[in-house]
């Protein structure tokens, strides 16, 4: 019998304490930091100092810097924001659903001379408490809240931590590199933020 029986976090200070543990190792094993996420029961009181929303677009709010193992942030989604198509400069990416739905499309990397529109591999719909995954081998995406009327919340956890990743434009497949910014970090909001026009969304 297989002996991975999975630690549920009770709160997200649990499920920090967590995740500092299994990146103390080497070695990661996708999915269990998958299901340890995913196994949080999102409860708003315990995120709610982190979740500082933007009226024009997604903001990135840092929460633990994970011993420079990994970063974890919460991301708010206003109404119809989203991001562009983005790599995840060869990390790890974890993505939870903390409050709402967010839609994600995979793209297939452009080829080398890109001419053209990129081609769309699938979409899903993350419902609150999913936990997705996505690295630069599976490929491309582009996280929306499509929703009109309901605000959205996640939770990504990045390793090894990073700051710059490449955006793509759909229609031709050309690629930009971007400079990613913390809207707030540890509860606090941070000031000037530069660069705007660059942001991922
Ligand atoms: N990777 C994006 C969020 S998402 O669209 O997956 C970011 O960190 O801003
Ligand atoms: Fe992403």
């Amino acid at each position: 019998m297989e002996q991975t029986e999975v630690m549920k976090p009770e709160t997200l200070d649990d499920l920090i304490k967590i995740l500092h543990e299994i990146f103390s190792g080497n070695n990661i094993n996708i999915e269990e930091v998958q299901s340890i996420m995913e196994s949080y029961e999102s409860k708003p009181q315990e995120w709610k100092k982190y979740a500082k929303f933007d009226q024009f677009r997604y903001t990135r709010n840092l929460v633990d810097e994970g011993n420079g193992k990994f970063n974890l942030m919460i991301l708010c989604w206003g109404e119809g924001h989203g991001s562009s198509i983005h790599d995840h400069t060869d990390s790890h990416c974890f993505m939870k659903l903390l409050q709402g739905q967010l839609k994600e499309t995979l793209f297939d990397w452009p080829e080398k001379k890109a001419h053209g529109a990129m081609k769309k591999k699938s979409e899903r719909v993350l419902p609150e408490n999913q936990c997705a995954y996505i690295n630069d081998s599976i490929g491309l995406h582009r996280v929306e809240n499509v929703s009109h009327t309901e605000c959205a919340v996640s939770l990504h956890l990045y390793s090894p931590p990073f700051d710059y990743c490449q955006t793509f434009d759909q229609r031709t497949g050309h690629k930009n590199p971007v400079k990613m910014t913390f809207w707030s970090k540890f509860g606090e909001k941070t000031t000037n933020e530069t660069a705007v026009s660059q942001e991922n969304n």
